[in-house]
């Protein structure tokens, strides 16, 4: 099947700043993929050029096999970006229409209201929507041309979390109607909810693609939590230690190599006791594999 997206061996700077240093990334028809990394990453400059917004320094960039700054090449999308404006003075239902004036076959407004819950919103005008509402409207305005590829550039921020799971459900009804969605995120729980498919991304790079589930197994990190007395300093001393956090007796560590960390441990002569050895969730594997400082909450982790 020919992808969708074909992104191969693209560079692209800003003035001294390396954004994108030879990505490549084939995206095919009925993926849902989740770009996940930290600020600065270069995600919106990757989502950028699969928009046809801008271009690489090198390397090239294939939207529904042309060039994506073409506009017939991007017939089939749809996208919001990270930040969008509204026209304020027209109401929610106008501004439906309008935006579904521009394709051949829009998505009625009945069907865009119902599917985003936006039903109560109609009559108001977006300049006196809340946040989390104009939110969801960008979102529910990307699918108005009934899109065969989505790009979503941090779909949920600033929405509730009752916000964030309706608008999650849209998207994986609008998904298991056939489409292909790219989206970023900083939100994790974000990524596995919707995410068959993860590609992180750190500094301009693709650092890990695959399968969550993969994604999770390729990095080695293992959460270990025991009783100890020993200094942070003298923890994050022993074998693999990537992060060291304590709570009152207890501390919780993310290690890479579990066996080399537990020989070390108990080679360093460290008083310990109820020792757990676990694998790393999303955050954890995410952290370690672009050398992120810190340690997720321990509520984060639980969940
Ligand atoms: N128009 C620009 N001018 C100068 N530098 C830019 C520009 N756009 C992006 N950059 C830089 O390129 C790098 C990648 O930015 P990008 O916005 O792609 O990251 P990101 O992963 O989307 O980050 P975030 O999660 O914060 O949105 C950053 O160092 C950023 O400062």
């Amino acid at each position: 099947m020919e992808p969708i997206v074909s992104v191969r061996d693209v560079r692209r700077t800003f003035g001294d700043v390396v954004a994108l240093d030879g990505v490549s990334l084939d995206v095919h028809p009925g993926e849902i993929v989740g770009l996940l990394g930290p600020n600065g990453a270069g995600k919106t400059t990757l989502l950028s050029l699969i928009n046809g917004l801008r271009k690489p320094d090198s390397g090239t960039v294939r939207l529904f096999g042309g060039d994506p700054r073409r506009a017939s090449s991007r017939f089939g999308l749809g996208t919001t970006p990270q930040e969008t404006g509204l026209p304020a003075t027209l109401k929610v239902g106008e501004v439906i229409d309008f935006v579904g004036g521009h394709y051949s076959d829009p998505m009625g407004r009945d069907e865009l209201l119902d599917r985003f819950d936006l039903r109560d919103l109609v009559t108001r005008q977006t300049g006196g929507l809340s946040g989390g509402q104009k939110r969801r409207l960008a979102v529910a305005l990307s699918l108005v041309g009934r899109p065969s590829l989505v790009l979503l550039d941090e779909p949920t921020t600033g929405l509730d979390v009752e916000g964030r799971r309706a608008l999650w459900q849209a998207l994986r009804d609008y998904h298991a109607e056939g489409s292909t969605i790219i989206l970023t995120s900083h939100y994790l729980e974000e990524v596995e909810a919707l995410a068959e498919r993860v590609v992180v991304v750190g500094s301009g790079r693709i650092l890990a693609d695959d399968r969550l589930g993969q994604v999770l197994a390729h990095v080695n990190a293992r959460r270990v939590s025991l009783c100890t007395g020993a200094a942070e300093t003298d923890l994050a001393a022993l074998p693999t230690v990537t992060a060291v956090q304590t709570d009152g007796d207890r501390a919780h560590l993310l290690v890479s190599d579990s066996d080399a960390f537990v020989r070390g441990l108990v080679a360093s002569g460290t008083e310990f006791s109820g020792l757990e050895v676990r694998g790393a969730s999303l955050e954890e594997a995410f952290l370690s594999l672009t050398g992120t400082a810190g340690m997720p909450e321990t509520e984060e982790v639980a969940a």
